[in-house]
Order: C-alpha cells, then structure tokens, then sequence
C-alpha cells in the first residue's frame, strides 16, 4: 500500500545542487570496436536546501551513473563527456569536476555518498568503531574524547545503542548494519546526502524503519538529499519531488503527490499503473519490449518504441524537458495516457 509523504511547506528556495547537461558515457572497447554507453545523456536538474529528491526508473536507466557522477565518484570506462555539477556548500559554488582538490576537501564534511550495497563497506574483521574513526575523524577537527562523545549522541539520537562501537559487522543483522552506514554518513552532518538504493535488500518492516532514519536525519539536520530507487512505494514514502529516468533521460520530474496523483508521461503512467493495490488481484500489464540498449538507443524519444501513445513525431523528434503543471516533462503527448 503506498504512503504518500506528509507535505510539508518548503521554504527553502536555494539551490545547493545544479546539474547542467550532464552527460556521462562508459568507454568501451568489444574486440576492438569500441562503442559508448550513453548512460546520463544530458541531464539537468536542481535540488534544494531541505529537500529530498528521489530517481526513480527501471534497471538500467542510468540511475546509479547520474547519482555516481554527481558525487563526483566517476571511474573509467566512465567518463563525463560535457555538463557541469555544482554544489552550493556554505554559500560557495563547488564545481565536482573543476575543482577536484575543493571537491576532496568538501566530501563527509558537506557531502556524503551512500553507496549501493554500502552496509557492506564495514570491514568484517575490525569492530565498527574503526570505521567511524577512519572516515569521520579527520574531517571533524575534534579532540578524540570530543570525537567520541560526539559519536556517541549522534548514534543515540539515531536511536542506536552506541555499544554497537564495539560490535563486528558480522555480529549485526542487514538492517543494523544499514543504519550504521546512515550514522557514519551522517556523524558529520553533511548538507548533502547522496544515496544509492538505499534500503534495497531490507525487508519491509525494516525499511520502513530505515526510510524514517534517513527522513529524521534530514529533517534534523536541514540537509538535501539525492537518492535513486526503482521502488516507486519508497519515493511516495520520502520523496518530496521526484524524477523519472529513462534511458538515460530525464522524462519527467514533479512534486511526489503530483507525480503520483497526474503523471504527465505515458512511461510514469505505467510505472505508477504497475504498483500493487490492495484488495486488487488483477494482473498488471507489462510494458511491451525491452529497455533499449544505450550503446544503440532508439532516436529521438526513446519510449517511442515501447510507448503505447506514439505517433510519427516522436520518432523522428525528441522533445525536450518543459515546464508542465507543476514539474517538467519530455514527452509530445504529455498527459494524455492514463492511470489503470
Ligand atoms: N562499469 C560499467 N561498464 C560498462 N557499462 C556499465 C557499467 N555500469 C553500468 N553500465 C551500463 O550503464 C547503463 C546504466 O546502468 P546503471 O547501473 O546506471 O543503471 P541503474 O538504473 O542504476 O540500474 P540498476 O537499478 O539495475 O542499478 C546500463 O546499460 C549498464 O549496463
């Protein structure tokens, strides 16, 4: 059953994160031909102080390469081909990949990154505790009992026994070890929280506990958060605005309770169309064909191929992200498919 997140009024109107045409590709070579893999294919998007967006899309969209580079946590075959990343940390522009020495400094202290399957970034073998000291000490500027104290209240006002310090991972259940990971992001009280995934592999009843950690930290703190999911019953959860990633593209993005209530493109319309509802048995349809191959992708708009709504025009044009009801949305035939 779906939740949606309380409204809240938002007053926050500064931007803390402004991505502008941001395209990243992976570099490939297959036997000596090499292809690129058009993953983030110009994006752009804005996030505000206070504010928690969601990316939501199905496997392969391009969602975890758009939050990776947004981190600035880029590898090859990985590259950023053109666009800009720029945080606004403590009233100062940070452009991620002008100023890598600025970006270096600004990571945990402003900016943390959690990674998809990071509940497993805590080494087996030492007690839970290093970890906190090898990745928060240094950017705290904290005498060690101060350090320590400091982690302490932290992890307590997470509602965690601070003994867990003196636990190994192994000795800590999944969903334990998950909000251990949140207090390590967040013992530094970032301004912006970058997740991947990140209460995939949790059961239900604990992600919901963790969906309301990381919702108390931000509201607690103030910060931003970014993070990507394809559980669309998590973004109606937390998610104050939402983006639709397909294929690389953002197709549509808008107030959650918007998103949710009128979704403007035909691929939102499916996605929204494919949640479960209780006491409704029917079976739901499945979107026709495969999410399209992003070495080869389909021109102009890429749903054309699998969009129940398509016409000449969107095969031959792809329309751009506009200003619609309340969001942005690129789609020729926008609000017109509808809700089953
Ligand atoms: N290291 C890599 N090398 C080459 N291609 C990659 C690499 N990582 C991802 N890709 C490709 O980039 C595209 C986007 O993948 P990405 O992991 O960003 O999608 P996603 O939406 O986060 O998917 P998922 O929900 O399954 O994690 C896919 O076509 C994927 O195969």
């Amino acid at each position: 059953m779906l939740h949606l997140a309380e409204s809240q009024p938002r007053t926050d109107t500064e931007t803390v994160l402004s991505v502008e045409n941001l395209k990243a590709y992976y570099q490939m070579n297959y036997f000596g031909v090499s292809r690129e893999v058009r993953a983030v294919d110009d994006v752009t998007l804005a996030i505000r102080r206070n504010e928690i967006y969601g990316i939501a899309g199905e496997s392969s969209s391009g969602k975890s390469t758009l939050i990776k580079t947004i981190a600035g946590a880029i590898q090859p075959p990985l590259r950023v081909v053109s666009g800009s990343v720029t945080f606004n940390f403590a009233g100062k522009p940070l452009d991620v990949y002008g100023a890598p020495e600025a970006m270096k400094d600004a990571r945990w202290r402003h900016l943390s990154y959690i990674m998809q399957g990071s509940m497993n970034v805590l080494n087996p073998v030492r007690r839970v505790k290093h970890a906190f000291h090898d990745f928060a000490f240094a950017h705290m500027g904290l005498a060690n009992t101060a350090f320590w104290g400091r982690v302490r209240e932290h992890l307590k006002r997470l509602g965690l026994d601070p003994r867990v310090l003196d636990s190994y991972p192994h000795q800590l259940s999944g969903g334990m070890r998950q909000r251990l990971t949140i207090a390590l992001a967040t013992v530094c009280e970032p301004e912006f929280i970058i997740a991947d995934e990140p209460t995939t592999a949790l059961d239900v009843l604990v992600q919901q506990d963790v969906l309301a950690l990381i919702k108390d930290v931000q509201q607690r703190m103030g910060s931003s958060i970014i993070f990507v999911t394809h559980d669309m019953t998590v973004h109606a959860a937390i998610a104050d605005r939402i983006g639709i990633v397909y294929a690389g593209r953002l197709v549509e993005e808008g107030p959650t309770e918007d998103v949710f209530a009128k979704p403007q493109h035909p691929y939102t319309v499916h996605l929204i169309s494919s949640l479960p509802r209780l006491g409704d048995v029917t079976r739901r349809k499945a979107l026709p064909g495969k999410p399209p191959n992003l070495s080869d992708p389909p021109a102009a708009c890429r749903f054309h191929p699998r969009c129940p709504l398509a016409v000449d025009r969107c095969r031959t044009e792809n329309p751009p992200l506009v200003p619609r009801a309340s969001g942005r949305v690129a789609c020729w035939r926008a609000g017109e498919a509808e809700v089953s």
